[in-house]
């Protein structure tokens, strides 16, 4: 098990900078997710991690050892790719013994290792078959078994769980967080599914664009997002987004002033969870519009509201649908949940418009701010 340290290391290839210099350290047995759109450096970053790119620049060190120009091999990394990569000539049992052939590991300890690696992925009774008498899971569970076999310091998973299906991917999750917790070995997983990162990860890298947008845990991300990027990116249906700007404590969106509860100058956006907002009747609320569209979804109702700032999603949980398209509808909530960011899309901790769902603060915040 190891603690993994990054200082500066970025990648260049020829004259396109993929990473942008990273700092970063992942503690010994910790799960780690790194989550961002398609082509913002995941995989880079965990390839370097494995040794199958050198950085351009920049230190990788495994408890404190350099392994920047150590190969893959040498690395006691273990590897699980989004297309397994079997051989197809080769039995179960063959396929999760192969990283031990170029290993000083006797025959007696290889068989008891496969064994072990195979019972915990509970592919005991398999090993005699070959990869295509195996369902996608099965053949997901191989390729976890021959990453462990080699009992790594290390274990990279990189989208690991895309093939499988939407049932077997959340059994999944949850075996593969089992696995990990019991091992304790030290995990990156790199997905572009944030409920993946969410359930399985201790902290999660969110990057953006080759570099690293926040590092934290999903409650870090989800409540304390440090930027408008992490803010639209974590969370489904995504925080609304509004534009306003600020004078001292005055905020005005579309509109309304509120106050604010610290000073602040400059446009800014204002951040809120649809499901932190409560529908109420106009007259109890600071903000106010019409139900443009109403979708039942199950265990909860999305409606669409517009508003003089724009439209605005809220999430009710529940199945029942409460108010119409075209009804009249106030919209409140808890001051401490909706977030402001600065023109530079950065978080200004703290700072919060002053409402609330008390009539009282609602009055008090509806002072004329001006
Ligand atoms: N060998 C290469 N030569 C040039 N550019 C490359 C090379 N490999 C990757 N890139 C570029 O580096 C960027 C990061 O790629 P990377 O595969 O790390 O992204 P990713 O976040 O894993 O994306 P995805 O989710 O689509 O797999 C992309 O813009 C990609 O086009």
């Amino acid at each position: 098990m190891a603690q993994i340290t990054l200082t500066n290391v970025s990648k260049s290839w020829g004259e396109t900078r993929v990473l942008k210099p990273m700092n970063l350290t992942i503690e010994d047995g910790e799960f780690v997710a790194i989550l961002g759109p398609s082509g913002c450096g995941k995989s880079t970053t965990l390839f370097l991690l494995a040794g199958l790119y050198a950085p351009s620049a920049g230190e990788i060190a495994f408890d404190g050892h350099d392994v920047s120009r150590v190969d893959a091999r040498d690395r006691n990394v273990g590897i699980v790719f989004q297309s397994y990569a079997l051989y197809p000539n080769l039995t179960v049992r063959e396929n999760i013994a192969f990283p031990l052939r170029f290993k000083s590991v006797g025959k007696p300890e290889t068989a008891r290792r496969v064994e072990e690696a195979a019972s915990l992925v509970q592919i005991g009774a398999l090993l005699d078959r070959r990869p295509s008498q195996l369902s996608g899971g099965q053949q997901q569970r191989v390729a976890l078994a021959r990453a462990l076999v080699k009992e790594p310091n290390i274990l990279l998973l990189d989208e690991p769980l895309s093939n499988l299906d939407a049932t077997l991917r959340i059994a999944m999750r949850a075996e593969l967080k089992a696995i990990q917790k019991r091992l304790g070995i030290t995990t990156l997983i790199v997905t572009h599914d944030q409920i993946e990162a969410i359930t399985m990860a201790d902290r999660i890298i969110c990057m953006n664009n080759g570099e690293i947008a926040q590092i934290g845990t999903p409650d870090d991300l989800y409540r304390r997002p440090n930027n408008l990027f992490v803010a639209g990116f974590i969370g489904t249906p995504p925080m609304n987004r509004v534009k306003g700007h600020a004078t001292g404590r005055v905020l005005k969106v579309a509109d309304e002033s509120f106050q604010l509860s610290a000073d602040h100058s400059g446009d800014v956006t204002f951040g809120l969870r649809p499901e932190d907002i409560s529908l109420v009747a106009p007259v109890d609320a600071p903000l106010s519009g019409l139900i443009a569209s109403v979708e039942p979804m199950g265990r909860e109702v999305f409606y669409t509201v517009d508003t003089p700032a724009g439209p605005i999603h809220a999430l009710e949980y529940g199945e029942t649908v409460r108010h119409a398209t075209g009804a009249s509808v106030g919209l409140t909530w808890k001051p401490e949940l909706g977030l402001l960011f600065d023109a530079t899309g950065d978080r200004l901790g703290g700072l919060h418009p002053d409402l609330s769902h008390s009539a009282d603060s609602r009055t008090a915040a509806l002072q004329p701010a001006l």
